[in-house]
């Protein structure tokens, strides 16, 4: 189910950056995306077979888009049937109303972090897992550069509020194409995504962007993330 390159690229992330420690506590949180669905899978994958032990609470924030008069069945009832599959129970929280804000994909995406970490609180959670991979982190990193003038991107594992509560992306060293392959395998199925505002334009124009480079430079997609790593901050301005 998981190739041997794919399971130790996992394994070296989770590594490098510490991401699970026995005891842990760790909040998954799952959109009923693919790729939140199979880091929800490989996380309980794992557990079997960790040399730590840990607990994962399976989180979703139900944005409340659905309605019956769409053709599609409810994404809730999609999700149970994913849930189902992988074998864990999902607490589903209904998302905390937009005080006045304009709804945006920022709007959005702020709130729900500060939901999820106000959860993870509530649950005695440790961790917070996103299932953020490789080619998210490397569009992040052009997107910042392009649109908010900084070098910076999302990091494998963030410490927050003086160290009681880590983010944790498992598969921040894996492709896209890795996610769907695991997802094909196991059988998992992304669940419909109702948001009218669904697409990000920019981040779409960055991953066409870079799709055509990778066609055209071999191997450009293993330096650009190498480069990550290797910032020679003596050769920047
Ligand atoms: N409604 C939600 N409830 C819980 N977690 C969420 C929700 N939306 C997003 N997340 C978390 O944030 C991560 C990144 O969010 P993003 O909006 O990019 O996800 P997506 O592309 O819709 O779904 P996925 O990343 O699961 O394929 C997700 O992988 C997931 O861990």
């Amino acid at each position: 189910m998981l190739s041997a390159q794919t399971n130790k690229r996992i394994g070296q992330a989770m590594c490098d950056y510490s991401m699970l420690d026995d005891g842990d506590h760790v909040l998954v949180a799952v959109s009923g995306g693919i790729d939140s669905l199979v880091l929800l899978w490989l996380l309980q994958y794992w557990q079997k077979k960790a040399p730590v032990s840990y607990e994962l609470h399976a989180v979703h924030i139900d944005m409340d888009i659905w309605s019956p008069e769409m053709a599609e069945p409810s994404p809730l009832l999609s999700l149970a049937q994913q849930m189902r599959l992988i074998g864990l129970e999902l607490h589903v929280e209904k998302s905390l109303p937009l005080a006045g804000e304009l709804r945006s994909c920022f709007s959005c995406s702020k709130l729900r972090r500060k939901q999820l970490f106000d959860l993870a609180s509530r649950f005695k959670c440790n961790k917070i897992a996103f299932g953020h991979h490789r080619d998210d982190l490397l569009e992040t990193l052009f997107l910042n550069m392009f649109y908010s003038g900084n070098i910076s991107t999302m990091v494998p594992r963030q410490d927050l509020f003086e160290g009681r509560l880590a983010v944790i992306r498992p598969l921040a060293y894996i492709e896209k194409q890795e996610v769907v392959k695991i997802a094909e395998d196991v059988g998992l199925c992304a669940v419909g995504n109702f948001c009218p505002l669904a697409g990000d334009t920019r981040r779409e124009e960055i991953q066409n962007m870079l799709e055509s480079i990778y066609a055209r430079i071999p191997g450009a997609k293993a330096s650009l993330f190498a480069s990550m790593k290797n910032v020679r901050e003596g050769y920047m301005l």
